[in-house]
């Protein structure tokens, strides 16, 4: 029996290609509507009256190339300045005998597979149904924004990319970075929200939720098309969304997975959100559209998405390790 194996971050990102991520992810969403996955609600810990949480996502995905068995262990601290506000391991066991394969550093694995969760969704409810992919508009600069702006801009062919960040010149920087990256003049940072949302035909929102909704609905054009990723606080006294009420109210929206959705989404309901379907059953061709002409994606990210992309880094790092030697 071979030890078990560390496979850090830089080792993740060598590996990490996004044909592959939006495969795995695909898969992942599509097999947890075809109850091909096991993911039970996961557990979070709030460290007392800080805000320092810790989260298990333990799940199992059953698929040829992208199944296996896995739990996700995050620790966050939104306040830290000079360290990563979040830390992310996944603990890989071998899909048959439960033993275990690998620990994964999971900070980019996580990015990826949000990008791509949002990019299937953006394809299967916005893009296949003929919408425009004119003007795309990315909420939040940190980790998350920044894999949604190269996940997109590999995806599809928006002729304009908006980034909107609280503290401005995060948002200047990833467009140049991203300017000078592609050659191209696609990537433009706005100082207000307002005019970010406006006219945007999809739009990404990866912040961590303030007291004030960042997108507003009377600012959104018809058939718009939302990806929200930003961690929802639906619990307690202090409930925080990226979206405004309404914005929720006049959309159809859609979720990863019911089994997480009922345990932290109910507040939507508050807002008389039209819950309507997951992803997997949107690729599956299960679900008729309604009259709601605009969608929400409210991504809550799963344990399946995770079993994936662990499967797929750590055999895409074999085989690398295999040709080396
Ligand atoms: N759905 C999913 O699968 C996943 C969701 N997430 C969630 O995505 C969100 C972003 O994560 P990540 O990019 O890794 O985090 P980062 O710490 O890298 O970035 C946080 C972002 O949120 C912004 N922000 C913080 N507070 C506020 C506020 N009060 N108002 C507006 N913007 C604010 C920051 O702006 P500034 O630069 O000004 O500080 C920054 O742009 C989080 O909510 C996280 O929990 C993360 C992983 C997976
Ligand atoms: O799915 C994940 O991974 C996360 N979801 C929300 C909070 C941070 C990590």
């Amino acid at each position: 029996m071979n030890a078990a194996m560390f496979i850090n971050e830089e080792e993740v990102k060598s590996v990490l290609n996004w044909d592959d991520t939006l495969e795995a992810t695909e898969t992942a969403l599509r097999a947890t509507s075809e109850r091909k996955s096991v993911q039970p609600p996961r557990v979070f810990a709030q460290i007392f009256n800080t805000p320092k949480w810790m989260i298990a996502m333990p799940g199992y995905l059953e698929d040829s190339r992208f199944g296996g068995w896995a739990c996700k262990i995050l620790s966050g601290n939104p306040q830290n300045v000079h360290s990563p506000t979040m830390s992310a391991n996944i603990v890989l066991y071998d899909e048959d005998s439960g033993v275990l394969k690998a620990v994964l550093s999971a900070i980019e694995i996580t990015s990826w597979r949000t990008a791509a969760a949002s990019a299937v969704a953006t394809k299967h409810l916005h893009v296949r149904t003929g919408k425009p992919q004119k003007i795309l508009a990315i909420f939040g600069c940190g980790d998350q924004g920044k894999a949604h702006a190269n996940c997109f801009y590999h995806c599809f062919n928006f002729e304009e990319i908006r980034l909107w960040n609280r503290t401005h010149q995060k948002a200047a920087n990833l467009a140049a970075e991203l300017n000078n990256k592609y050659h191209t003049l696609k990537f433009r940072a706005f100082e207000g929200n307002e005019s970010c949302a406006r006219d945007a035909d999809v739009i990404v929102t990866a912040t961590s939720p303030g007291p004030v909704p960042i997108v507003r609905s009377e600012w959104l054009k018809a058939g718009v098309h939302i990806n929200a990723i930003g961690v929802v606080t639906s619990k307690g006294e202090d409930k925080r969304y990226e979206l405004s009420a309404e914005t929720y109210k006049n959309a159809a929206v859609y979720v990863d997975s019911w089994e997480g959705a009922n345990k932290e989404l109910t507040g939507l309901l508050e807002f008389g959100a039209e819950m309507k379907a997951e992803i997997g059953d949107v690729i599956l061709g299960n679900v008729q559209s309604g009259n709601k002409d605009r969608s929400i994606f409210q991504s809550l990210g799963m344990a399946a998405e995770d079993c994936a992309m662990a499967r797929l880094v750590y055999d895409l790092h074999k085989r690398k390790q295999t040709k080396v030697l």
